[in-house]
């Protein structure tokens, strides 16, 4: 089966995770960043997961799975180490939009790729199951490649490109800026700052509009 490689909007919506191990902590890690409503039904969590709900950052149901736990679910991620368990919930979710069966990922019809997020910035690596041990190297060369200084500047390219869409420039030169952007090292604050002035200039209601 293929899947698509897709940027979905999470805010706000509910995901249920079965089961508070390992792979149900990685989960919800992902899960919270987007925004999400977690809920995580399991009678054990991992230390992290039990530090999460402590803080309310999941709601922790300490019981086992049943049926009624997916009800208005938008997500559901199977995680436990019981087969049978994980049968269970996948022939109750007929229903939920969006289904992670984390111990045979080609049933369901959502998948997590392994993933860096640099603020804006989100790379994934998948290989459509073929070794996520690969992808989790890939995904180590990736952070060194794309380290922290990226926030900063993918934030930068926000800010710019917000400034040009607005900007009196004619459509060859914001073409010709935002190549300019990408094509020469802007990661210097001093850098930034020049043309950060510039494009103040260059947009209507910016500091210096003539
Ligand atoms: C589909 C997917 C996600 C999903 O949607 O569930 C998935 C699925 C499965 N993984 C399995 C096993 C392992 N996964 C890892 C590790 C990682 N797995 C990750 C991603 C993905 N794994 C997604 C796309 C992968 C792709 O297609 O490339 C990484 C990259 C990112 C992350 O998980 O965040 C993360 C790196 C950790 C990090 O870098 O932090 C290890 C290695 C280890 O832990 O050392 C093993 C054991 C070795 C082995 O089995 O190879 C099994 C069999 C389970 C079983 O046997 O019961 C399935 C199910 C199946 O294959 O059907
Ligand atoms: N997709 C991926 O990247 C990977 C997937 N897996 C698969 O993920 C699954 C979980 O693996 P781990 O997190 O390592 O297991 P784990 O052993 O760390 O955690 C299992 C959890 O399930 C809970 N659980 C057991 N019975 C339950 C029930 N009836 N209702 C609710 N919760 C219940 C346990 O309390 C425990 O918290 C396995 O099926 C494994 O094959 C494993 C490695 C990677």
């Amino acid at each position: 089966m293929a899947f698509a490689p897709l940027m979905v909007q999470l805010e706000n919506r509910r995901a249920v995770i079965i089961g508070g191990g390992k792979v149900a902590c990685k989960r919800a890690r992902t899960l919270i960043e987007s925004g999400a409503q977690v809920t995580v039904v399991s009678p054990h969590l991992t230390s992290e997961l039990s530090v999460m709900a402590e803080d309310s950052v999941v709601a922790w149901k300490k019981k086992l799975f049943q049926p009624k736990d997916i009800k208005d679910a938008y997500i559901v991620v199977i995680a436990t180490n019981n087969e049978l368990v994980n049968e269970q919930v996948w022939q109750s979710s007929s229903r939920v939009p969006l289904v992670n069966v984390t111990g045979e990922a080609e049933r369901g019809n959502l998948q997590f790729p392994g993933h860096i997020k640099r603020g804006r910035l989100s790379i994934a690596v998948s290989t459509g199951g073929a070794s996520p041990k690969l992808a989790s190297r890939m995904k180590e060369e990736l952070e060194q490649k794309y380290d922290h200084t990226y926030e900063d500047y993918v934030d930068f390219l926000y800010t710019c490109r917000l400034y040009i869409k607005r900007s009196r420039l004619s459509s060859e030169e914001k073409q010709e800026t935002l190549k300019q952007l990408v094509e020469e090292d802007y990661r210097e604050e001093a850098k930034q700052h020049i043309m950060l002035e510039w494009l103040k200039q260059k947009t209507e209601g910016g500091d210096d509009d003539e």
